[in-house]
């Protein structure tokens, strides 16, 4: 009876909990939405995200410096001096300064674009490196488009270039892109694309989106000659568990690079008016085959809730809340299991470690070969929800005394190894380590490697 009381209490616990948590949600999004109101009309005249005054020069002729840097694009017969001039006077906004806003936006200011608009929040960290090939060993810890703008006035000092060191979120977004010709999506998350795509069609704004996992990338361009925009190809969002990013899946960044470059291209193309513009197309590139391939996407959809003539949506929504995923991966950290159910890495490098128990790692195997705890096993965590694991343990899980410690990088897959684990043998004692191998470098041992 106590039991029941107390399983019935520990449910009603959770609930509120929960509640708690989505109000406190819900309120610190509305806080975000004043500050963006208070900020800007406290700073009118010097708000970071107001529209560019329309007084930009026009020009009208190429410096020599223009003709000497250029030269080798002037000659092009379908770009020559008109090109570069239309060039010098537009304005092109990327958003996500990572793996595909760092070599577009390199091959942008290279090109002579006029104006350059760097959105993101995040700072530069060392597993940045090897693709977001702006930032650099000094400038670790720097905001992203600080650090971006930084090497690219180095490249080029003519080239106009403007930070917003922000989350581009529903409440910025439209005074953000306003004042720039042409968008390039160069994020990592489903909640900004659809953001992008639904304010790029309210803006009228072309958007070039690229994205690249792995050996893979693709590219498109939306919103241009009457081409179709993103939520007419992916109406509703795809379920959160088909998602990866570059952090959990990896990426070469030879892969990004390539994206990215072409990124650069398209823009050109469209602000220049050359080529054949990769609008109603979707280039799909296979880094490990080498073999690019282009394949028609459908027409605009006629009943498009953004684009078509009579849209539903004709203000910008909560798109964290429409996909039911957050735009930014900083802090993903998920609560499947309640604290108490679970152990700190401290706790188990005094209590437990020198006793008898199973500790496994449910990583990757890729990502076991990089760092491992003394004594762990790998079991990846496919191999724990197929229950092919118990085979591999045999008798040693007949051992009900024998605690089973699961261990991940960032202690989310382990909560769902323990959920598994703890169906197949509710009599033994199953936890896993808060925050994985990230807590254990961060409190235990600033010696094992993070990545
Ligand atoms: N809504 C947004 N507003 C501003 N920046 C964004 C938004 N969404 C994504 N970004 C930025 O887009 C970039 C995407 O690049 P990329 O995935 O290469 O980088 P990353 O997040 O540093 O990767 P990793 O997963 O390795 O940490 C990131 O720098 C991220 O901060
Ligand atoms: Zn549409």
């Amino acid at each position: 009876m106590i039991e029941l009381g107390v399983e019935e209490e520990r449910t009603k616990l959770k609930r509120e909990i929960a509640e708690l948590r989505a109000a406190l949600y819900s309120k610190e999004q509305s806080l975000l939405y004043l500050d963006e109101i208070v900020s800007a009309a406290a700073a009118r005249g010097v708000d970071e995200d107001a529209p560019e005054s329309p007084t930009r020069t026009l020009h009208t002729k190429l410096t020599n410096d223009d003709i000497a840097r250029y030269s080798r694009q002037l000659i092009l017969p379908d770009f020559g001096v008109q090109g570069q001039l239309k060039l010098k006077n537009s304005s092109v906004l990327i958003v996500g300064m990572g793996g595909l806003g760092c070599p577009a936006a390199q091959y942008l200011a290279a090109a002579g674009c006029g104006h350059l608009g760097l959105v993101d929040y995040d700072h530069v960290e060392r597993s940045n490196f090897h693709r977001q090939i702006l930032h650099s060993e000094t400038r670790v810890g720097w905001t992203k488009p600080d650090s971006a703008r930084f090497a690219l006035l180095e490249l080029n000092p003519h080239c106009e270039i403007r930070s917003h060191v922000r989350l581009l979120n529903r409440f910025n977004a439209l005074n953000i892109i306003r004042s720039y010709d042409v968008v390039l999506d160069c994020s990592d998350n489903v909640a900004t694309r659809y953001l992008l795509s639904d304010a790029c069609v309210m803006l009228q704004k072309p958007l070039v989106s690229g994205s690249a996992l792995k050996m893979d990338g693709q590219l498109t361009v939306y919103n241009y000659a009457n081409g179709p925009c993103y939520r007419c190809l992916y109406p509703v969002p795809p379920p959160k568990e088909s998602v990866t990013n570059c952090g959990d899946g990896g990426v070469l960044g030879a892969v990004t690079g390539t994206i990215g470059a072409m990124q650069a291209l398209e823009a050109i193309k469209v602000i220049v008016g050359l080529g054949d513009v990769l609008a109603g197309r979707l280039l799909i590139f296979d880094g490990s085959t080498s073999l690019f391939r282009n394949i028609r996407i459908r027409n605009k959809r006629p009943n498009c809730h953004v684009c078509s003539a009579q849209p539903l949506i004709t203000q910008l929504i909560d798109y964290e809340m429409f996909c039911g995923m957050r735009a930014n991966d900083k802090d993903a950290e998920q609560n499947l299991l309640s604290v108490g159910d679970r152990l700190k890495v401290k706790e188990y490098q005094e209590q437990l470690q020198t006793q008898q128990h199973l500790l496994i790692d449910v990583r990757p195997p890729a990502e076991f070969e990089i760092c491992q705890l003394p004594g762990a096993v790998n079991v990846p965590l496919a191999e724990i929800l197929d229950d092919s694991y118990i085979k591999r343990f045999g008798s040693q899980l007949e051992d009900k005394d024998l605690p089973i410690i699961l261990l991940c990088r960032r202690g989310n897959d382990s909560q769902i190894a323990v959920q598994h684990v703890r169906s197949r043998f509710p009599k033994h004692s199953i936890r896993d380590l808060i925050g994985g191998l990230h807590a254990w470098t961060n409190t235990v041992d600033p010696s094992f490697p993070i990545y």
